[in-house]
């Protein structure tokens, strides 16, 4: 967590205390300012609308006392119908006032999360590849949504809830005590009655309406976790799905139950209200009704302060509460900055430079590294199960060095966990070492800027990934301005003429969510393709060990021989005709390189290459041989 490096205050979302929180960090409404400036116009008008048609609350009731008391007991028609008239007109005007606040209101609220949205997106764009291996995407998601959400609430509703509130309540208190000071005195006394009850009804609410928050969000985590291929795959293989739909059960009962008791709390602070109103109608009409027989003023006036009580205290209640309210939504805008705030661990320095032209050679030098910690790369309340973790025994690579000469294949051999794929994420800086200096073309990595890096490495996974497009808009993703011949042409290197041949719409086919409806080695000779149409230096490859029969396996093999061709290429090696090509075998064990040289060299040494050779390599030997013996 980056945050001014105080304590991990933040927990899980599920367990997190962070959306009950009642203090902020300072400077947190200043920033929210810094939102709602662009709209002050809207603002401006908004407030305006809003505080003319909390003004008119009280022109209905006066205008009902002159229609009985000055049109009715004088017997003046047309006084009435005047007046008739003007409560109609009144009704229009503030039913367009309302559409008209309503509107402004949505534009500024809808503005905002605009631009908290694309803000967050590109923001977390630019997040190291250490938080998402950290952060469960749901919960991610769901603070993206419900909390940008609750940010907006915080400039329109709390703000309209406190303008028209504030004003009802002083406009109606006014009128009422210049009507009859008595009966104002006895409805206020009436007051606190009600709104201590209410605060306390409105704090349940409010804390039971961010309990429903964090409960819908630990559903959805569960939805996306298992409604993606993998996971709906996992839960297939592992025959699950009753035990899976039971854990979905206890979540959905949990936000069922928290509905009910929303719903059950919300509505008691409406019966209150309306409660204490009838109540309060029951006394003004007993004491108001003897006042008028007494003399003390007119029927109009009595029907006035009736329906001026009605109004009274739904504008109070909502003012004792607001602070809960202006609370709540302040915390959802915190809980978005808390996402801004997290540094880019990795970003272009001002002065980095491009990467040389041509061919360009790799090189570690010295290099150590160990995988962020949660603390440096993540959110803990974006993780399930934050821990503490010590950094002091998790070092992955430790004093690597090796060059890798311009169009040269260097393979990466070692037992699992030995730190290869780390040693790939360095070259294409997902991640930057701890000490010592990665070097491509000669220049620091850190000094380089991210855009040229990109183009100059090109990376294929054992499982790559497809996004859920056509194959066409796949390999365009390499390169945007490609025509279709071109990526014909790169699927044809990459050994793909048969598959193009068998899609039902050719390019334009959708390759099904990350690239299922493929087959592993179509997946990756597909990806093969995107690079061959990328044509970057350097090539970064993990070679697929699974999924793949011998004949789908021989025209990767061929795809990638014609991918490698005059790049520079780092291969973590799982085949015997790799190793064999590679101009140099890099041996890892437990992060440090323990062996160097051709496959001849090191098979003389008789040392762990030796021992790996037999284990991995050996066996695809004889296979070969047995092929070759078949053949023959
Ligand atoms: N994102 C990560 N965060 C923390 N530790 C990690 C992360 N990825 C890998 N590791 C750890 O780093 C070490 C090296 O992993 P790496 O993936 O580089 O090994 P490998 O040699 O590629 O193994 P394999 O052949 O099984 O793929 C392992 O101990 C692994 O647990």
């Amino acid at each position: 967590m980056m945050q001014g490096g105080g304590p991990p205050i933040y927990r899980s979302l599920v367990n997190d205390g962070s959306a009950k929180r009642t203090s902020l960090p300072p400077g947190t409404v200043r920033r929210i300012a810094g939102y709602a400036r662009p709209h002050w116009r809207s603002i401006a008008f908004f407030l305006l609308a809003t505080s003319v048609s909390s003004g008119i609350v009280v022109a209905n009731p006066l205008l009902l006392k002159a229609i009985i008391d000055r049109g009715v007991s004088q017997q003046d028609t047309s006084l009435v119908t005047v007046l008739a008239v003007g409560v109609a007109l009144l009704a229009v005007f503030e039913a367009a006032l309302g559409l008209t606040s309503r509107w402004l209101s949505s534009r500024i609220g809808e503005g905002v999360i605009y631009m908290l949205r694309t803000q967050v997106f590109r923001h977390v764009q630019r997040m190291p590849l250490a938080f998402f291996t950290r952060t469960q995407t749901g919960s991610l998601i769901s603070r993206l949504n419900t909390d940008v959400v609750g940010a907006q609430r915080a400039i329109t509703s709390v703000l309209q809830s406190v303008v028209s509130n504030l004003i009802s309540a002083v406009a109606v208190i006014t009128t009422m005590a210049l009507l009859s000071w008595q009966i104002t005195l006895i409805a206020l006394l009436l007051v606190p009655l009600f709104v201590l009850p209410a605060k306390f009804i409105g704090r349940k609410v409010a804390n039971i309406s961010r309990d429903g928050m964090d409960l819908n969000a630990e559903m959805s985590s569960l939805m996306t976790e298992r409604f993606n291929v993998g996971g709906a795959m996992l839960v297939k293989l592992y025959g699950r799905p009753e035990e899976e739909a039971d854990a979905f059960a206890g979540r959905a009962a949990r936000v069922r139950d928290i509905g009910v008791a929303q719903a059950v709390f919300g509505g008691l602070l409406f019966t209150l209200i309306g409660l204490i109103t009838s109540l309060a109608t029951a006394v003004v009409y007993g004491v108001g009704g003897n006042l008028v027989i007494g003399g003390a003023f007119q029927l109009g006036t009595l029907v006035a302060m009736t329906t001026l009580l009605t109004r009274l205290y739904a504008p109070i209640t909502a003012l004792s509460n607001v602070h809960v309210e202006v609370m709540t939504a302040l915390v959802s805008f915190d809980r978005v900055f808390e996402v801004l705030d997290l540094k880019p661990m990795i970003e272009d320095r001002p002065d980095a430079r491009d990467l040389p032209a041509g061919p360009l050679g790799v090189e570690f030098d010295g290099v150590s590294f160990r995988y962020p910690t949660a603390e440096e790369a993540s959110l803990d309340s974006l993780e399930l199960t934050p821990q503490a973790e010590s950094a002091a025994d998790t070092q992955v690579l430790s004093d690597v060095s090796f060059t890798a000469e311009p169009g040269q294949l260097v393979a990466l051999v070692g037992p699992s966990g030995a730190g290869k794929t780390t040693m790939t994420h360095l070259v294409s800086r997902l991640y930057d070492p701890l000490s010592g200096q990665v070097r491509i073309g000669g220049e620091d990595l850190r000094d380089v800027k991210s855009q040229s890096l990109r183009d100059a490495v090109g990376v294929v996974t054992q499982d790559p990934q497809l996004f859920h497009e056509t194959v066409g808009d796949n390999l365009r993703y390499a390169r945007p301005g490609a025509g279709d011949a071109e990526l014909i042409e790169a699927m044809r290197a990459a050994q793909l003429e048969g598959l193009l041949a068998n899609l039902p719409d050719g390019l334009d086919t959708m390759v099904g969510d990350r690239g299922y409806r493929l087959s592993g080695g179509e997946k990756q000779r597909l990806a093969i393709a995107r690079l061959l149409l990328k044509a970057p230096s350097v090539v970064v490859l993990d070679e697929a060990t699974a999924h793949l029969d011998s004949e789908s396996e021989a025209a990767v093999q061929e795809a990638l021989r014609t991918a490698l061709v005059g790049r520079t290429s780092l291969v973590i090696a799982h085949r015997l005709a790799t190793v064999r090509e590679a101009d140099l075998i890099l041996v890892l064990e437990d992060g440090r390189i323990l062996e160097r040289g051709t496959h001849e060299e090191l098979l003389r040494e008789g040392g762990l290459y030796t021992a790996l050779y037999r284990t991995q390599f050996a066996s695809q030997e004889k296979d070969a041989q047995g092929t070759a013996a078949s053949r023959v």
